[in-house]
């Protein structure tokens, strides 16, 4: 029988100025024999979709952690047996363009009867369906998806639309059985392992990392560590924090080894850093204290040497309260802030007690060929509170690889959550996640792009066609970049070369993490070339940049009016001027400029509608 006819399907995203370049990739022509068998078919869809989650991984250490997802569209040779990749593509970044698109661009006409293999169900946007219309336009006619989205809001959705839209759908685990591709599975869920952890636990994934010498000291009896393990192995750490959102340590080490904790390897993500100190009582001077290298943040207790914290907030650096300070707090915290992925770099003190609060989910030993000795040197793990062997933690599946002379061995505490058991049935309408809003329910907040409401931060790939500085009209990828761009272009008033390449840089970020992380950085950099003005126009030219975008998407106009009667909170717990603040101690200029917009509109279409009432 004849698939039903298409029913016409969002078209993708207007490209983006400064489109995302795929890096080169190596090809592993993978040389597949055509479907003469069943087990050969499988060996080939395991092959495709392993690749796929590989490819999804090309983007770790870049760019802030996100839902990596990957796309791989391979199609049976011609005139052989073979089956070869056509194209191939990976979310660079939130609000970057789709793996779909990118993969259907590269493959061309060659998508047309070909099969798509996705490591993740898409999950885009709330409205924006770019990576299924993708598929759909190329004329794929067979995807293949490791796993469904683990995210309640947004599971079963892609899947259901690509099958109403005719294209066979074979998802692992229902449609496809093998020991193959379980393994395949596996790849699917490490290369997300982090979304899973925070969808299951609602904690971010965590990775406990230390260095140990042959006989398990991570310190000699002094607290000397610089270094225990190799120029290698510290590059592997440098590669662990660019994977993260934050690092975490405890007070003792800062006092101890006044770490910097940059990912200085590559010019690419910083990841936050965090001090747990209970006690506050850390040093006047410390690296950490250099906002300008990344941002830290000190956790403490409450009322802990409230002068000190004073002076740690005149430096740049944030310092949070809480009640009680411990790990599965911090780790709530960590969540409510939208991180995917933490690395615990502590010493055995703190390292125990979040191993105790269960909130470890991986650890990563390396192990160096040197013998330190003392009875007080430090350990990587203290007290337990275990005293017989059986009791140990074992690991799971572990892996051990050699970094020149040291020995790195990984493994989970945890094993991966998998969700995909809890599947939709077909008719069920996948539900909003109740929640994911840490808000009351009269007030919806938004923050980061895959979340429900996810569509309204500017983050969101939602490209705008804005005036530059010269008046000419340019497509901006998000709100973000355009925003960035003017708040940059402040400079240009001002006749320096800086300035100008500080505009260009923006305009050409190739994420809108990248266009913040350049405004910010360049704005500390160079104050003076502020114009004084730019306090008073940035409110109008955020709600120009928002007009523009909600009036370019309709789908986002019906999302902005379906929220009528709710307040409306960019969740972000560090931007106190356009977000809300962890408790409510923002400004939420971003809400409030919304909830403007959605009362305009909802004006613009009132008075429409009375015009009307009274034609008739
Ligand atoms: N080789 C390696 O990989 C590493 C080696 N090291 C070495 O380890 C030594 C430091 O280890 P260690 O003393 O264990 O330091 P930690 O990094 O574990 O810091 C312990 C401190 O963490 C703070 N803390 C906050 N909340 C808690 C909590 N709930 N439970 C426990 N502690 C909490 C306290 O700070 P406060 O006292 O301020 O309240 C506490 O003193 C140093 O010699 C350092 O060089 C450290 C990291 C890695
Ligand atoms: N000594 C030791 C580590 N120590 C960890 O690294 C921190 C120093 O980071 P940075 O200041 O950025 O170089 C230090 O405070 C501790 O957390 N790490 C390792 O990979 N190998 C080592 O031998």
């Amino acid at each position: 029988m004849p698939p039903p006819p298409r029913p016409p399907v969002a078209a993708p995203a207007p490209a983006a100025p400064c489109p995302i370049r795929v890096a080169p990739i190596r090809r592993r022509l993978h040389a597949v024999p055509r479907a003469v068998s069943v087990a050969a078919s499988h060996a080939h869809d395991a092959a495709f979709l392993r690749r796929a989650a590989d490819v999804a991984d090309r983007s770790a250490g870049l760019t802030c952690p996100h839902p990596n997802f990957g796309c791989v569209i391979a199609r049976p040779e011609p005139d052989g047996p073979e089956a070869r990749v056509v194209g191939e593509g990976f979310l660079y970044a939130q609000g970057t363009r789709c793996a779909e698109l990118l993969a259907a661009e590269e493959a061309g006409e060659r998508a047309r009867g070909a099969t798509a293999y996705l490591n993740l169900e898409p999950g885009d946007c709330y409205g924006d369906s770019t990576a299924v219309s993708s598929l759909v336009q190329a004329g794929i006619t067979r995807v293949v998806v490791g796993l469904r989205h683990p995210l309640k809001h947004l599971r079963g959705k892609a899947i259901q639309s690509l099958r109403s839209e005719g294209i066979q759908v074979d998802v692992v685990g229902e449609d496809l059985q093998s020991k193959l591709f379980k393994e395949a599975l596996t790849s699917c869920l490490i290369v997300n392992a982090p979304l899973l952890y925070r969808a299951a636990f609602r904690v971010p994934f965590s990775v406990l990392k230390y260095a140990m010498t042959a006989d398990g000291k991570i310190a000699a009896s002094s607290g000397h560590a610089s270094w225990v393990s190799g120029r290698a192995s510290r590059g592997r750490v440098f590669e662990l924090r660019g994977r993260s959102d934050a690092v975490i340590v405890g007070g003792n080490t800062v006092r101890r080894d006044d770490p910097r904790l940059t990912a200085r390897h590559v010019k690419g993500h910083v990841p936050v850093r965090i001090v747990m100190s209970q006690t506050c009582n850390l040093p006047e001077e410390a690296n950490l204290w250099n906002v300008h290298e990344a941002y830290t943040i000190v956790a403490t207790q409450r009322g802990a040497r409230r002068d000190f914290q004073k002076k740690l907030a005149m430096k740049g650096v944030e310092v949070v309260e809480f009640d009680m300070l411990n790990p599965r707090d911090v780790m709530s915290y960590c969540y409510d802030r939208g991180y995917l992925s933490v690395l615990w770099e502590c010493g055995g003190t703190l390292s125990a007690a979040a191993i105790s609060a269960r909130v470890i989910h991986k650890v990563y030993a390396f192990c160096a060929p040197k013998i330190i000795g003392g009875v007080t040197a430090p350990t990587p793990v203290g007290d337990l509170g275990m005293n017989q062997m059986t009791q140990a933690i074992d690991l799971i599946d572990v892996s051990y690889e050699q970094i020149d002379r040291d020995m790195l061995m990984s493994g989970f505490i945890q094993p991966i959550p998998d969700l995909s058991p809890v599947i939709p049935s077909a008719d069920e309408i996948p539900s909003d996640d109740p929640e994911v809003s840490p808000y009351e329910t009269n007030i919806i907040s938004f923050y980061k792009t895959w979340d429900t409401f996810g569509a309204f931060s500017n983050f969101s790939p939602h490209p705008i066609d804005m005036p530059d500085e010269k008046g000419d009209c340019l497509t901006w990828p998000t709100v973000e970049h355009y925003y960035q761009f003017l708040q940059a272009h402040k400079f240009v008033g001002v006749d320096n070369p800086q300035a100008s390449d500080i505009v260009q840089e923006i305009k050409q970020a190739r994420s809108p993490e990248e266009a913040a992380r350049i405004g910010r950085t360049r704005q500390r950099e160079f104050p003076e070339l502020i114009r004084p003005d730019w306090e008073s126009m940035k409110i109008d030219v955020m709600y120009r940049a928002l007009k523009c975008k909600f009036s370019t998407y309709a789908h986002l106009t019906e999302m902005l009016l379906s929220t009528a009667g709710s307040v409306l909170v960019e969740a972000s717990p560090h931007d106190l001027f356009w977000g809300g603040g962890r408790e409510g101690e923002g400004l939420n200029y971003l809400g409030r400029l919304l909830m403007q917009l959605r009362s305009e509109i909802l004006g613009t279409v009132r008075t429409s509608a009375e015009a009307q009432g009274q034609e008739t």
